[in-house]
């Protein structure tokens, strides 16, 4: 509600990163550096190249990918970088001395041409401590790019915009000749980062050491801050702390001068006699009553319970509470006789005070409106997504999709207007306490049944409160997921073709492709890169550095840094406690578990043969299961590198890519690669939707592009959170919203001929019966050979015998293993042959005697049963 939306990691995932992905960079700011490199042309000339923090190294792929061969890359970060051709790589610190001699040693009398710097410093700490070390790396790196790089060389540098960022590049015009600053369509919008690209490096005899001390370098930061000359906009986010408290602002232009402390605490008197009240409420955490005349205002009446603990936390204040204390402020000014005061002494500051109350009182109006404004907004959005649901479910009802045990029919929610709830479980459960039927829903609370019977109803008669409003909603969605699922367990039962397009449905490798879509689920893959920038991140999560940095942001993140695992049911911002009320959707859902195996297959398998097979015939565990879970298992393992959000890597987007196959030596490969999956699917069976061979001939006559398709594949929603969305809105979505391919007439003809040339080759069962049974038949003949040859090989027959037991023998092989049917003669008892005993005259051979009646009765049996089958099948 009123929530900034959130840059989760799915967010991340956009465009460069696939591209990143599927060129096998080891990082999306690969492109950053193409891309600058395409406006800059400063990799193809040169022949000798450092890149300081160059962990994973994709800005190394690219150095190596565009610089002649046989050029010189050195690549130098805190952590190891995994090898790369032609490439040299150290792990140092950039900042220390020891860098240095190691890049020295390896330059030997080299320059360089050209000198990157992508790096972010590895801090979890205050906003204000990162930015300053982000500043104090790029000046670091500055003073190794001077020592190494050749007259004319060039310089590439990410900088944070920062108060630093003025005084940086004041002194990059010291020693450069031209000096731009640049932000590629890769870097996110949302990031702070710019890259700085300076060109045609001056290489002075002498540099001023103070050029590049940041001590020096950076001593009017927070002198400027201070003095107010930049106050314009840290101004306008303190007044905004305060009249939008929820929303948390990042500090961009850091903080007052030697104040680097996140707790601020102040006098109250300080806030009463300040003219700039609004101010004050938005910079500090506290307000304390320490001198005798606080005290005494601390006595007042106007000074509520309210009014005090307010004034002990002002960062978790909402906008009642702030305005609660500007009206506290007032009334006290006017019982002081502040405001009169200045009436009497002084006119012209009697203007500016009255203008300034009015303001306030005009303010207070102004806040009051928007936030009844927002209040009935929020109730009309939330009124509106009840009846939703209510008209979903009742279309579901209608197609008997709901399990028979629903109910709470006749309940009634408050929130849709008093109107009548089809689905308020916890009016239900209240209604049935009423009529003693709790018993019936398997309620374990024993004697507190009353209490809760008297406080529900209790709770009924406020259900106009935006609390218990948010409960009910979230209890319809629970519901509506464990209906879902009943569903789905139903369906599974009754139809077994359900089951295996489940299955079908999950199993990624057989999936149809449908441009590039965003992956299901992430954060698995971060414990395969192996890439530094990965290690300390994920290191850094784990003690909880990340949380610690810039207070205003901490709750924002805290929720990013949340895994973004797929909830079942949604919960909305307070997570349903395993009230009471939500006892009946647990219970809706409890059968799940067992619900796997259809009821016939149940008792099928319960007869005597099966027993004591249980754990060869594990019933829950069917083939279509396995591949379910093996298959949340791969789109689990989609690649996904989540930035502490704290850190300013966050703002820095950079962010670890899966590397594939070929950089099989180099990086790690992940067996459940998608695309390669797809690759050799293709290879196998050809293309065999009429939608990718459009495609393909689309390619292949240079009708578009693969980026073009690639970009096609994006659209406004395709990055958006699928996280928290119920399961049956996914399903839905994953049925019906699909894109829709284009599909041209010579595809069509194309699989059509294809298909032919498949129809009129022998169907497999055919080619099998065949061969086994050609198998056979030289098995066969082998065995009478090596008989014949026992024969032939016996002294004690004469040499007729044996050619006539041979030639039995190799009969016998040669003949198709089968007996020959012998013919039974059907010999119908009339004329000659009625009533006869035994054999009749005339007739050799086996025979059957028949009477006409029984031999019609037979054929009409046959006839009958013909006519049965055929009706079954239409
Ligand atoms: C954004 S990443 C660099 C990504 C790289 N350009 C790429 O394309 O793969 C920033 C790197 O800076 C490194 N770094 C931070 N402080 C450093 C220091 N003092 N010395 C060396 N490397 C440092 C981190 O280890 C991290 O790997």
């Amino acid at each position: 509600m009123g929530k900034a939306q959130k840059k989760t990691g799915k967010g991340r995932l956009d465009k460069y990163y696939k591209l990143a992905k599927e060129q096998g960079y080891r990082a999306r700011s690969a492109f950053k550096l193409i891309q600058l490199n395409k406006k800059y042309a400063f990799l193809e000339s040169a022949r000798c190249c450092i890149d300081l923090c160059a962990a994973p190294g994709g800005w190394l792929q690219v150095a190596s990918k565009y610089m002649p061969t046989n050029s010189v890359i050195v690549g130098v970060d805190l952590v190891p970088i995994k090898p790369i051709p032609r490439v040299v790589t150290f792990a140092s610190d950039i900042t220390t001395t020891q860098c240095r001699n190691l890049i020295r040693n390896e330059l030997k009398d080299w320059r360089a041409d050209v000198v990157l710097h992508d790096g972010a410093p590895n801090v979890g700490t205050a906003w204000i401590q990162d930015a300053y070390s982000q500043s104090e790396l790029v000046l670091m790196s500055l003073k190794l790019a001077v020592d190494f790089l050749v007259k004319g060389g060039t310089f590439v540098t990410k900088v944070f915009r920062s108060a630093d960022y003025n005084n940086l590049i004041w002194v990059f015009n010291q020693l450069f000749g031209k000096v731009e600053a640049t932000k590629p369509p890769s870097s996110r919008n949302v990031s702070a980062e710019i890259f700085v690209v300076c060109r045609d490096f001056l290489a002075p005899k002498h540099i001023d050491p103070k050029f590049l001390d940041p001590k020096h370098v950076f001593k009017d930061l927070a002198a400027a801050t201070a003095s107010g000359t930049d106050k314009g906009s840290s101004a306008q986010n303190i007044q905004a702390n305060v009249f939008q408290p929820e929303k948390k602002r990042r500090k961009r232009d850091g903080y007052a001068d030697g104040d680097y402390t996140l707790f601020k605490a102040i006098s109250v008197a300080e806030f009463v006699r300040s003219p700039d009240p609004i101010t004050v409420l938005g910079t500090v955490n506290k307000m304390t009553f320490v001198t005798e005349e606080e005290k005494e205002w601390y006595a007042l009446e106007i000074t509520t319970g309210d009014i005090k603990s307010n004034c002990d936390d002002l960062k978790v204040l909402g906008k009642g509470d702030f305005k609660a204390l500007l009206k506290w402020r007032l009334a006290l000014r006017e019982e002081l006789g502040l405001d009169n005061k200045t009436k009497d002494t002084d006119d012209v500051t009697e203007t500016v005070e009255i203008v300034e109350e009015a303001d306030e009182d005009q303010q207070i109006q102004e806040e009051l409106e928007r936030l009844n404004a927002e209040a009935a907004a929020r109730t009309k959005r939330e009124r509106r997504r009840a009846n939703e649901v209510k008209t979903r479910t009742i279309q579901r009802m209608q197609l008997q999709m709901t399990a028979p045990l629903d109910i709470g029919m006749e309940q009634h929610d408050a929130s849709l207007g008093g109107q009548e709830d089809f689905f308020d479980l916890g009016g239900a459960e209240t209604g049935l306490r009423k009529r003693g039927g709790l018993a019936a829903l398997g309620d374990d609370d024993g004697d507190s049944d009353s209490e809760d019977a008297a406080s529900d109803t209790e709770s009924e008669s406020v259900l106009d409160s935006d609390e218990e409003r948010l409960r009910k909603v979230n209890g319809l969605e629970a519901e509506m997921d464990g209906l879902y699922d009943a569903y789905r367990d139903r369906m599974r039962e009754r139809d077994a073709k359900f089951k295996v397009k489940e299955s079908r449905e999950k199993n990624a490798e057989r999936e149809e492709w449908l441009g590039i879509k965003q992956p299901i689920d992430v954060g698995s893959d971060s414990d395969e890169e192996e890439g530094g920038w990965d290690k300390m991140e994920v290191a850094k999560e784990r003690t909880g550095d990340a949380s610690s940095s810039d207070d205003s942001d901490s709750s924002e993140e805290e929720e990013e840094d949340a895994p973004p695992t797929r909830k079942r049911s949604r919960t909305g911002p307070e997570p349903v406690k395993p009230s009471k009320r939500a006892k009946l959707v647990t219970n809706l859902r409890e059968p799940k578990t067992k619900a796997t195996a259809s009821k016939a297959a149940s008792v099928w398998f319960s007869q005597d043969v099966f027993t004591g097979m249980d754990e060869e015939l594990d019933i829950g565990d069917d083939d279509p299961d396995d591949e379910m879970s093996v298959d949340g298992d791969d789109a689990n393992s989609e690649a996904e590198w989540e930035d502490s959000p704290e850190s300013p890597e966050d703002e820095d987007d950079f962010e670890i890519v899966k590397a594939v196959e070929d950089d099989a030596d180099m990086w790690d490969v992940n067996d459940e690669n998608e695309d390669q999956a797809k690759q050799e699917k293709i290879k196998k069976h050809g293309l065999i939707t009429a939608e990718a061979v459009t495609l393909a001939q689309q390619l292949v006559n240079r009708q578009t592009t693969k980026t073009q398709m690639i970009n096609d594949g994006f659209n406004r929603y395709s990055l958006n959170s699928k996280e928290g969305l119920p399961d049956w809105f996914l399903d839905e979505e994953a049925k019906f919203y699909k894109p829709n391919l284009p599909v041209t007439k010579e595809a069509m003809a194309a699989l059509r001929a294809k298909q032919r040339a498949l129809d009129a080759r022998p169907i497999k069962k055919v080619a099998e019966a065949k061969a086994r049974k050609k198998f056979k038949a030289a098995q066969r003949l082998d065995k009478a050979m090596k008989k014949a040859e026992g024969v032939n090989e016996t002294s004690d027959i004469s040499e007729r015998d044996k050619a006539q037991q041979i030639e039995k023998l190799m009969r016998k092989g040669l003949s198709s293993g089968k007996k020959a049917k012998k013919d039974i003669k059907v010999v119908v008892a009339k004329g000659a042959h009625k009533g006869i005993q035994g054999r009749p005259k005339g007739v050799k051979g086996r025979y059957s005697m028949v009477d006409s009646r029984m031999k019609k009765e037979v054929r009409a049996k046959k006839r009958v049963e013909k006519a049965n089958k055929k009706r079954k099948r239409s």
